[in-house]
Parts: structure tokens; C-alpha cells; sequence
């Protein structure tokens, strides 16, 4: 079995994969999608002209000259409370308006309470009022379609549904849009020593981590996790499982079992052999297992399940050591994510050229590693006069793609604060912790929980990174995993990192947390 790049890896993996076609999607259910088609506004934001403030509306010309001294007195014809349709308002009459609350025809300003002889808050509806200070045509009112007009541009498509868009979409008028289709993924571990988490362990088991690993980055991808099964080592059973979970999925994801152990199930299946025992017939699972030049996460394999539909759904295999499936996700699976979410089917490249778009799947275009991605403002650019030599040779050929500017590949910029080793003629991907901002001197800043960075560790306020787990890099470290904020990433041809080296990194994506959350430092960060 010859050895591939990662991105020619992923490139086979992506090639032939398009998302499932559009949907109309309620907005309450659209979060994390990505729009189909422009969405224009139904209705003009805001939809009334309405007042700012709680207060009184009135003609501005009625109280153009009122002061503290001279204050004016105006009867106070009714109520404009929020969510009806006010009465026209008569001339030298005000009416009592709340925030948001349309403005009554006639009105052409708001006098907030604060300025008038009447106390803020629930009140009887006064007979007058007093106004105590100038008002000027159109203060505390906001007009209709200031915001936005009706018909005009609110999202175009392939803008990914934020809270913020849903809000906008919202009050744009519009109850749905054309999205595709949340990605429904169904997770399977393989192993015979696997037991479900938080029972007693007997003698050569452990607890299955890979089904929660992937079952959390499936969420936190924006896809929905289906189910998560578990099978033994036996292909027979495993080939009528995967049938199972591609039945309620659009793409399926294992770990485990892909190597070369006499048990392997999956290494078992693509040589053909799960034919001999499965009922489904051959061919229920066609699968390709292949070398990828990358470290962890060498075994792979993907193919096709077919459902007792006839459906085929693309089936990804990682390797079953947990930094391995962690690296795997991070590089294989999350841009084939993209892909069935549509996340990459709307730019002017489409499916095609980023299947094999040179940067589709490269994480390290040379672009991207000199200077900080777009989307990264906060990362400094690295002066070319002052970058140290960088640990990672850039591919000759790569541009970056819409592919590659999916989130879970952006790069940012970073030096090392210690050395580490790397494997010889496979990309790295080493978790990664930031142990803070270098300093003038050369010193980690407080994030450095009081590590030195070693000199010549780049210019002042570079986010400095260490190895997660003090053995550096190790495919089973699953304890050290929360600790880490990204993977390095470091070219094949790299046989060692330096203190000090700029280096890549492929950031972690979570659950947002705030910022400032104390955490207890676990002891191998001592
Ligand atoms: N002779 C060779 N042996 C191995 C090679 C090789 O090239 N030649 N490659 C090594 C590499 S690299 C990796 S990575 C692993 C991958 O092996 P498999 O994908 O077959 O995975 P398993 O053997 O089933 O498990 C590996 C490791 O991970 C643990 N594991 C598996 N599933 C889970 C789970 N759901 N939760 C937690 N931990 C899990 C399992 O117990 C093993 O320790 O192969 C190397 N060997
Ligand atoms: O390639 Mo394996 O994933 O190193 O441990």
C-alpha cells in the first residue's frame, strides 16, 4: 500500500461527494445551516416608524420652544402602547407612546418621560403633560426600513445561519429559508475491549472515549450525531451494523479496527473477507484503506455503505487510537462535514475544483502560513525580516480553496516555546497547548503558568505553544486532550522543532466557554 498525502487523501475522500439537495428549513431549526439561496427581505426593519423611547409622541413644532422655565403644557389624547395600531394624533395633542410602539399618524418626535412633569414607570394616563425641554422633528423616532428595506439583500447564500443571521432573518419577515440540510452522521467504535464509559473495567478492556470524541465533534461541526453503536471484532457483525447506521445517516464515521491486526474488522472488510460472513450479500460495504504520509492518524479508510434502500451512504474510517481520531476529524472528516453541509457548493470554485484544488484539503497553503488568515484578525502578521526559519516546508503548488477556508482549516500562526521531535516523512499534528504571548525578553507572558520561553522565541505578543502532554507526541495521550488549544502542524520534511521556530497551527473548535473560566490545571501540566 503506497503512502498519500493527507491532501491527496482527503481529495480521493471529497471526490464524487455533494451535499444532499436543499430544503425549506423553519429558522427555529436552521442554526449552524448554510443558506441556499440570497434571502431578501419580506418586510422593511424596523416594519413601523416607532418611537425609541417611552415617552409621549407628539408634532415637534407644538413643543419646539419648551424649557425648564418655560415648559409646555399639551393634553394628553391616549395611549400608544406596543403591539397595536395607534389613533391618529390630533394637532397640539400628545399621546402617551411606548418603546417600539408605532408612532401615531401626525407624530414626528418623542419626548422621553425623563423630560416631561410625569414620573417613569406604571402610571395612570395623565390628562396632560409637561413638556421641559426643546423638541426637534424626528427625535426618538426610527423609521421604517431604516435598518433594512423590504425586497433588499439579507443574507446571500452560502452564509452560514449565526444566531445573529437567524435574528436578522427573523425580523426581515421570513419564517424559513432554502438550506441545505443539517449533515446526520452515525458514529460506530470497533474493538472487542471496548465497554461502555463509567463501568468497572475487566482485565484488557477500556472505556469506549472514541464514541463520545466523535459523537462531540459531530455537534460542535454543526451536524447532528444519530446514533453511536459499538461492535466487536467481527466484520460479519460490523458490515450489518454499518447498514444499521447508514440507514439514519448521511455519512457514517468508525474508529478503530483499519490497522493491521488479525482482527481488524474494517482491514478484514475491504480485503473482501466480510462477504463470506455478512447476510446482506457483498458489496454492502465497499471500502479502500489507505496510508496517509500524516502523524497520528496513518491507517485510514472510506468507501460507500449501501442501505437496503439502494441509498448509498460515504462511510470514513479512522484509526482508533483517540489523538488519532481527533486529528483525523480535524482533517478528514470536518471538511467532508463541509461538503455535505454545503458548505463549499456555493463559491465560484464549486464541488469540483476544490476536489482537487491543490489547497483543498492542504492545511498548509504558503499564503496561508506567511502571514495570518483573513479570518484570523487577531493573530499579528510575522514580518518576513523577523521570522525564525519555519518548521514547515509550504507545498509548491497549493492556493487556498473554499475548502480550505472552511473554519476547521484555518490556519494561524504561532511559535514554539520548546522543542519536539517529529516522525520522519509523515506531516505532524501535534496537540498543542498556548502557553502565552512572548515577551520583549523573551519571557512567557502570565498564560505561560510561569514556563520561560527559551530565547529567540519570536517578536513581542506571538502566541507561544508547548506539546500538551510532556511525552510530546503519542496517539493514545487521550487524557492530555482537553488541554490542548490546536494541532501544530509540521511538514514531513521538519525532523525537528526548534525553541523559537514559527510554526502552524490548526485551531480546536469547542463549546464556547467564557474566556476568563478559572480551570484546574491536571497534574501533567505541572
Ligand atoms: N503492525 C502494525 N501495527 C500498527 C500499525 C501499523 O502500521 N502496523 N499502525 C499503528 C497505528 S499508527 C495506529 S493509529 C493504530 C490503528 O489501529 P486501528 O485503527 O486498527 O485501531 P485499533 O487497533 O482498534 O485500536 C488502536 C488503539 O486505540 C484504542 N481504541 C480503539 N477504539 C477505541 C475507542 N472506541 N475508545 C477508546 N480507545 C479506543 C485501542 O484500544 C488501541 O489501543 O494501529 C497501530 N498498529
Ligand atoms: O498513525 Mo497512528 O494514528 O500514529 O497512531
Amino acid at each position: 500500500m503506497t503512502m498519500l498525502a493527507p491532501e491527496d487523501y482527503l481529495a480521493q475522500v471529497l471526490h464524487g461527494l455533494e451535499p444532499p439537495p436543499p430544503v425549506e428549513v423553519p429558522l427555529a431549526r436552521a442554526h449552524g445551516l448554510v443558506l441556499a439561496e440570497d434571502a431578501t427581505a419580506v418586510a422593511a426593519v424596523p416594519p413601523w416608524t416607532n418611537s425609541a423611547m417611552d415617552g409621549y409622541a407628539l408634532r415637534a413644532r407644538d413643543a419646539s420652544g419648551a424649557s425648564p422655565s418655560r415648559p409646555v403644557s399639551l393634553p394628553v389624547a391616549g395611549d400608544a402602547p406596543a403591539g397595536s395600531a395607534p389613533q391618529p394624533l390630533a394637532a397640539g395633542t400628545a399621546q402617551r407612546i411606548m418603546t417600539g410602539a408605532m408612532l401615531p399618524p401626525g407624530a414626528d418626535a418623542v419626548v422621553p418621560v425623563e423630560d416631561t412633569d410625569q414620573a417613569p414607570g406604571p402610571a395612570p394616563l395623565p390628562q396632560e403633560v409637561e413638556i421641559r425641554r426643546a423638541v426637534r422633528p424626528g427625535q426618538h423616532v426610527r423609521r421604517a426600513g431604516e435598518d433594512l428595506g423590504s425586497g433588499e439583500l439579507v443574507l446571500g447564500r452560502g452564509s452560514v445561519l449565526s444566531a445573529r443571521a437567524l435574528s436578522a432573518l427573523a425580523s426581515a419577515g421570513l419564517g424559513a429559508v432554502r438550506a441545505w440540510p443539517r449533515v446526520r452522521v452515525a458514529v460506530v467504535s470497533t474493538g472487542a475491549e471496548l465497554c461502555e464509559p463509567g463501568q468497572g473495567l475487566e482485565p484488557g478492556t477500556i472505556p469506549d472515549s472514541n464514541g463520545l470524541l466523535l459523537a462531540g465533534l459531530v455537534a460542535e461541526h454543526g451536524a447532528q450525531c444519530t446514533v453511536v453503536l459499538r461492535s466487536r471484532d467481527s466484520a460479519g457483525e460490523l458490515v450489518s451494523l454499518l447498514v444499521r447506521a447508514a440507514e439514519q445517516a448521511d455519512l457514517v464515521i468508525t474508529s478503530g479496527g483499519v490497522s493491521a491486526g488479525a482482527f481488524d474488522p474494517l482491514t478484514e472488510i475491504a480485503a473482501g473477507g466480510a462477504g463470506r460472513h455478512e447476510r446482506r450479500g457483498p458489496q454492502a460495504v465497499r471500502l479502500d484503506r489507505v496510508r496517509v504520509a500524516m502523524q497520528p492518524g496513518k491507517p485510514q479508510a472510506h468507501g460507500r455503505v449501501r442501505c437496503e434502500d439502494g441509498r448509498q451512504v460515504p462511510l470514513l474510517c479512522l484509526p482508533g487510537n483517540p489523538v488519532s481520531v481527533l486529528v483525523s476529524f480535524t482533517t478528514i472528516a470536518a471538511p467532508v462535514l463541509a461538503r455535505l453541509g454545503g458548505h463549499d457548493s456555493h463559491g465560484q470554485s464549486g464541488n469540483g475544483a476544490a476536489d482537487r484544488g491543490a489547497g483543498a484539503a492542504r492545511p498548509a497553503a504558503p499564503s496561508e502560513s506567511a502571514s495570518p488568515a483573513p479570518s484570523d484578525p487577531g493573530t499579528p502578521p510575522v514580518p518576513p525580516s523577523a521570522a525564525a526559519p519555519a518548521a514547515s516546508a509550504p507545498p509548491p503548488s497549493a492556493s487556498p480553496t473554499t475548502v480550505a477556508q472552511h473554519p476547521a482549516l484555518v490556519l494561524r500562526s504561532a511559535r514554539a516555546a520548546e522543542s519536539w521531535t517529529t516522525p520522519a516523512g509523515r506531516r505532524q499534528y501535534l496537540p498543542v497547548r498556548v502557553v502565552g504571548p512572548s515577551s520583549p525578553t523573551g519571557a512567557a507572558g502570565e498564560g505561560g503558568r510561569g514556563r520561560a520561553a527559551p530565547g529567540g522565541a519570536g517578536p513581542a505578543g506571538e502566541v507561544l505553544v508547548a506539546p500538551s502532554h510532556r511525552l510530546g507526541s503519542g496517539s493514545h495521550l487521550v487524557a492530555s486532550l482537553p488541554a490542548a488549544d490546536a494541532l501544530a502542524v509540521v511538514e514531513a520534511g521538519v525532523e525537528r522543532v526548534e525553541a523559537g521556530d514559527r510554526i502552524r497551527l490548526l485551531p480546536l473548535p469547542g463549546p464556547p466557554a467564557p474566556a476568563s473560566r478559572p480551570g484546574r490545571s491536571p497534574r501533567w501540566q505541572a
